[in-house]
């Protein structure tokens, strides 16, 4: 492990301890997306997860039917109070909720080194509506991602609808992956990486990550299901636990887009509506 926690965490590790990710993101009752998806892919990449739970949402397969907002100063003393004392090897952030809460995390990541230049790794899926359609992201907090947490992230990972509420481009075909890329990264992140699920014409699933020189094409097979519930947190957990175990951004993203295309692969339905993406592929196979 090259990357060092912050806080507590500093103290020398006990060599059987793995590395740490905190998850900065909503609930899902389902059990398919956000902080649950974001734990389970921690886990199944070795990491031990932690939690600043920013929302909790009454949500199955089907939709979500209510948000409730934490208190954006109880969000922030989840971060202070892991951070202090177990430290933070990576952290990623989901629902934001509002303005309000965007402005807390980011002074709590301030105080404890996470985000920014040299810093702790911090990974922004700028989450702004539920895959059956529920917005999860006061409009407001479009300008706060826009002008203040995204040029203290690593790595920025909008899907398609993301990109077209963040920048108004409407990409329509993966020549328009780069336009996006550009315009989200004029915002001040590090590495933008542009998700390409939702060009269902396209045959294949192939995303764009993007250095401020360099756009690399990030290939995948495109798998005929409908099961897709959770993808996105599962490829930005994925990332960011590579990040947590010291890997390059470029590695982790690459290491993070194969995590979640076997994801995909193994998808199972549940419930009436959209089943989740298999963020356990790689343990569910062995018996207790
Ligand atoms: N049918 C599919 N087959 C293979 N990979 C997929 C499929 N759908 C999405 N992916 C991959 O999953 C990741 C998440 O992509 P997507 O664009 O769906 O993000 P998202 O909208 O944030 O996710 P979600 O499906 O959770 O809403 C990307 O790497 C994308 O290429
Ligand atoms: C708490 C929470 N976080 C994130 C998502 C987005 O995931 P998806 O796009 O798969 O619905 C969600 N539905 N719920």
């Amino acid at each position: 492990m090259d990357s060092t926690p912050v806080g507590h965490g500093t103290r020398p590790a006990n060599d059987t301890a793995p590395p740490t990710a905190l998850t900065i993101a909503g609930s899902d009752s389902g059990g398919s997306a956000g902080m649950h998806a974001d734990l389970r892919a921690f886990f199944s990449c070795g990491v031990h997860g932690m939690t600043a739970v920013t929302a909790v949402t009454v949500q199955n397969t089907v939709g979500v039917t209510d948000v409730v907002e934490i208190p954006p100063e109880t969000v922030a003393a989840q971060i202070d109070s892991v951070a202090s004392d177990i430290g933070v090897h990576a952290a990623k952030t989901g629902v934001l909720a509002s303005a309000e809460c965007i402005e807390a995390v980011l002074r709590a990541c301030d105080r404890h080194g996470i985000g920014g230049a040299g810093r702790t790794p911090l990974v922004i899926d700028p989450v702004a509506a539920s895959r059956s359609g529920e917005p999860l992201l006061h409009a407001d907090a479009l300008e706060a991602l826009r002008t203040e947490a995204f040029r203290r992230a690593t790595l920025v990972t909008p899907n398609l609808d993301e990109v077209r509420l963040l920048t108004g481009i409407d990409v329509r075909g993966r020549e328009q992956l780069w336009d996006a890329a550009k315009a989200i990264y004029d915002f001040g992140p590090s590495y933008v990486l542009i998700k390409s699920g939702h060009l269902p014409e396209d045959s294949e699933c192939v995303d764009l990550l993007f250095d401020g020189h360099e756009a690399t094409m990030l290939p995948g097979p495109r798998y005929s299901t409908a099961h897709t519930h959770g993808a996105g947190d599962a490829f930005a957990s994925a990332t960011t636990a590579a990040l947590a175990r010291g890997a390059p951004v470029s590695r982790a993203v690459r290491l993070g887009k194969r995590f979640v295309t076997r994801s995909v692969e193994h998808a199972y339905p549940l419930g009436d509506g959209v089943g989740p993406v298999s963020t356990f592929w790689r343990i569910s196979s062995r018996s207790i």
